[in-house]
């Protein structure tokens, strides 16, 4: 018999996704497949088309022409493309961060967390001011949206700190408040815009530690755009890499890392440009000669 959990479903399916802005192509013919349960990271070099393909993803643009399906573990599909943003997050289950953290930072921590639950507490309200005053469906509703939250905090290590201004929180801990409050609207689809950004090689062991959580333990898909090539490397189960907005590589890290392609990317053509050290680390020294050698014959 089949063992289902080891199964590889598809949950996002791009295809032929280009994005233009006038005459800027900032995603061209980028096709692939995010499955269920697993990291996908997209990585690449700055300006590859990486923040611009979640902005198509979460409805912030409509994509010039391509098709985004999300396909929900019971088989509901959702075109993304042809859905507002608004209806993405609450329907399609889809839920982001972004390179710069965007948190309410005059609310305490926990707010922060409920409010991110507006809509379940608003359905539970009977959308009245009555069912606010109330109802029981809402109080039993506030009081399961406030054990999630405190479930989240702890899983992030910021129980201690519920009652903070979430403004007042260090650099590192907002970045962690930032994905438990993604993971309050119970996402199926959690996408991550440099979430490592910013942080010291500790607490990028532990967003490692905590993604791969989330994917194994909630069974969330988790597409992750990241530049630090630790944390990619070492969590990913597929890597997809843009460069100047086309796709050049996909498949896993070890792949993706041994691509001449990619190497070339970061590199350049035609410069004896250094690797960043993030990335030299993370891809293999056999492949870097090669590259250099297949330069150097050329
Ligand atoms: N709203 C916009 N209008 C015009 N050009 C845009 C817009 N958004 C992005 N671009 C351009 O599209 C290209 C891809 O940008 P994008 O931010 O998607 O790259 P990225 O891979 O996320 O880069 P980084 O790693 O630096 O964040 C860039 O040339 C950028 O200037």
């Amino acid at each position: 018999m089949t063992d289902l959990s080891m199964t590889k479903t598809p949950l996002l399916t791009v295809e032929h996704l280009t994005m233009r802005f006038g005459g800027l192509v900032a995603n061209s013919d980028v096709s692939f497949v995010a499955n269920n349960a697993e990291i996908t990271a997209i990585i690449g070099p700055n300006g590859a088309g990486k923040t611009t393909l979640f902005n198509c993803i979460t409805g912030f643009y409509t994509p010039t022409v391509g098709r985004l399906t999300l396909r929900h573990p019971d088989g509901k599909e959702f075109l993304l493309e042809r859905m507002p943003g608004y209806r993405i997050s609450q329907q399609a289950s889809v839920a982001r961060t972004f390179q710069n953290i965007r948190l309410f930072g005059g609310m305490s921590v926990l707010e922060n967390l409920v409010v991110a639950q507006h809509n379940k507490l608003i359905r539970a309200s009977g959308f009245s001011i009555a069912g606010l005053l109330g109802l029981p469906s809402y109080r039993k509703a506030e009081s399961e949206a406030i054990d999630l939250a405190k479930y989240w905090l702890d899983r992030v290590r910021l129980l201690d700190f519920a009652d903070w201004s979430a403004g007042n929180l260090p650099y590192g801990a907002q970045r962690r408040l930032e994905i438990a409050r993604a993971m309050c609207t119970e996402p199926v689809l959690l996408c991550l815009d440099e979430p490592a950004a910013g942080l010291n090689p500790r607490e990028s062991g532990e967003l490692a530690e905590l993604l791969t959580f989330i994917r194994d333990d909630h069974k969330t898909g988790v597409l992750l755009i990241e530049h630090d090539m630790s944390v990619v490397m070492r969590i990913s189960d597929h890597v997809v890499v843009l460069d100047y907005g086309r796709k050049i590589s996909d498949g896993d890290p070890a792949f993706v890392k041994n691509d001449p392609a990619v190497i070339r990317a970061y590199l350049g053509e035609d410069e004896d440009a250094e690797l960043p050290a993030e990335v030299a680390n993370d891809l293999p020294e056999v492949a870097q000669n090669d590259v250099k050698r297949a330069e150097e014959g050329a």
